[in-house]
């Protein structure tokens, strides 16, 4: 699914306003009877609505999602927040619509605002995408107020006061909703650490944009999807054999850290992989040869950490390192010679990131079409900080065109940068999995998918969608707070069920 800027959502808006054709006001009936609809269904008669409406678009969708509900018997009221200028046309045609029944009060000053009660559920039309700049004044202090709100508060389409597909300002006045009811596509700021959290549980209510201009808009953000996923897995044959899946060297652990690498590999074996070996510093020989049965296991020169690699690489189809790794002087050199190698596709975690961040040669010889996963910090250590949540995706962009490589900016909605400049965003995933080793299953999972023969985009595409899905659902079965990193492969099995099931 493609995400769209602020930009391209009123062009849809206007492509779709000539080519159905439909109104202006009838489009926005539309988008707002999918709200009515929705708030309908989760919330009975008995609750009263407080809807807050600006001057523009926004609001006018507040009025109208007011209007379906009173018709439907619900106690609404509207408060209108300084709408006297700047009132666009479908906001005048709305408030006109409004009948007489539904008390209508004009907000100037906070001393308009009426005392909400707790059970009430306020509504959110003070700005949709249209905001052009952050709040002030009245407008600031009215979501100031809402912010105090100890019940529900409803965003339509975005929380008011967070801009679409730019940095808001910290400090600035934004809602912070339980929910928002987002429009055709999520917006980019939903996906984003810093400017997520406003927008709460966010749904998006399909409003009949038409589809010819979103199949021809050219986007670089996308968001990974099931459908997307089911057509990148593929099944496995009948006459297939050990061999038709790949054979795959991770590369990892140190003295203290084995069971990094003991997760990378349980979660490869259970990614589809035909063979594994691992190599691990002598002490992790038992560690390994016990913990995971169906793996061979190859030792390094050293006691406890990495100081070679083995010399002939050919039979593998995918190298993994990292998990485990450490960042011993050894390492660094056993990583530099090995870059002067002709190389399987690589999956580079962890220490290997960090090894990488601190040799400027490595990262001149890091071979194309490479797969990184670094956290944020790990990713800081690549490129330098960033300003903000979209400096750090333009950073993304230009680390993956350099170095001809895929990054997989692992976080709530992981981000996969490309040297295409296309960037897709993660739909899986729970809060249980912010606990120690998830990322080792995930170097583990994409060593497999990789030497399975799915391209570096598939790998990452299927791995970050696969991962989070066994996440979402051991969250399920053991409760977030539970969840531990064995989980993600325990349950990687049925997160395959659940893609294969639906391709039936
Ligand atoms: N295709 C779709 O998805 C559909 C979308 N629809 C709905 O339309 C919404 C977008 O509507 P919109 O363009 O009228 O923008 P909206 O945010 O309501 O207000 C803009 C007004 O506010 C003003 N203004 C801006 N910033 C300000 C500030 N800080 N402080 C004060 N004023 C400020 C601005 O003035 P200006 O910037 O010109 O000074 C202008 O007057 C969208 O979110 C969705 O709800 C559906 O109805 C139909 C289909
Ligand atoms: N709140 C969250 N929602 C979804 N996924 C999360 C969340 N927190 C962490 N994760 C996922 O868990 C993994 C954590 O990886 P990482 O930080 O490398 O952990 P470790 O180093 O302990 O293995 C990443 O894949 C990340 O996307
Ligand atoms: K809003």
């Amino acid at each position: 699914m493609k995400i769209l800027s602020a930009a391209q959502t009123r062009a849809a808006d206007a492509y779709t306003i000539a080519q159905e054709p439909i109104s202006s006001i009838d489009l926005m009936e539309r988008a707002s009877g999918a709200v009515a609809d929705w708030l309908k269904q989760k919330y009975s008669p008995e609750v009263p609505f407080y809807f807050f409406c600006g001057p523009g678009n926004n609001g006018g969708d507040g009025m109208a999602v007011a209007r379906l509900l009173h018709h439907d018997g619900y106690d609404v009221q509207v408060f209108l927040v300084e709408t006297g200028q700047n009132q666009s046309a479908d906001f005048s045609q709305n408030l006109e619509r409004l009948p007489q029944a539904i008390p209508v009060t004009n907000v100037q000053t906070t001393s308009d605002l009426p005392a909400v009660p707790l059970k009430a559920v306020i509504v959110d039309g003070l700005f949709g995408t249209g905001l052009s700049r952050p709040l002030e004044g009245i407008y600031a202090e009215v979501v100031e107020y809402l912010n105090q709100h100890q019940g529900t508060v409803v965003s339509i389409d975005i929380p008011s006061g967070l801009f679409t597909d730019a940095p808001t300002p910290a400090q600035t006045a934004v809602i912070k909703a339980d929910y928002t009811l987002t429009f055709e596509q999520p917006k980019l700021a939903f996906l984003l650490p810093a400017s997520g959290s406003y927008a709460g549980e966010w749904h998006v209510l399909p409003i009949g944009l038409h589809p010819e201009f979103l199949a021809q808009v050219e986007t670089p953000h996308q968001l990974l999807t099931h459908g997307l996923i089911e057509n990148v897995l593929r099944p496995r044959s009948r006459f297939s054999h050990k061999g038709t899946f790949g054979h795959a060297l991770l590369v990892g652990g140190s003295y203290g850290k084995m069971g990094a690498i003991t997760m990378s590999a349980h979660a490869a074996l259970r990614a589809g992989l035909g063979l594994l070996t691992v190599q691990v510093p002598t002490t992790g020989y038992t560690i390994l040869q016990t913990a995971v049965p169906e793996a061979m296991v190859l030792t390094d020169a050293h006691e406890q950490h990495l100081s070679q690699f083995p010399e002939d690489l050919s039979k593998y189809q995918c190298l993994g390192i990292g998990p485990g790794l450490g960042q011993a002087e050894d390492s660094r050199l056993a990583m530099e010679s090995l870059f002067r190698q002709k190389l399987p596709p690589l999956i580079l975690d962890a220490d290997a990131l960090n090894l990488l961040a601190s040799d400027r040669l490595l990262r001149q010889n890091l071979p194309a079409n490479s797969i990184l996963t670094p956290h944020p910090k790990e990713f800081e250590r690549l490129t330098g900080p960033a300003t903000d949540d979209f400096h750090r995706l333009q950073l993304l962009q230009s680390f993956c065109a350099e170095h001809d490589c895929y990054v997989i900016l692992k976080g709530a909605h992981t981000c996969i940068g490309t040297p295409t400049e296309e960037f897709f965003f993660n739909t899986t995933g729970n809060p249980g999995m912010a606990t120690g080793g998830t990322g080792d299953v995930l170097t583990g999972i994409l060593t497999a998918l990789r030497a399975q023969g799915y391209s570096p985009l598939e790998t990452c595409q299927l791995g970050v969608y696969l991962h989070g899905l066994a996440g979402d659902i051991a969250a399920e079965v053991e409760g977030e707070a539970s969840l531990i990193a064995s989980d993600l492969y325990k349950y990687l099995g049925a997160a395959f069920r659940k893609i294969h099931l639906n391709q039936k």
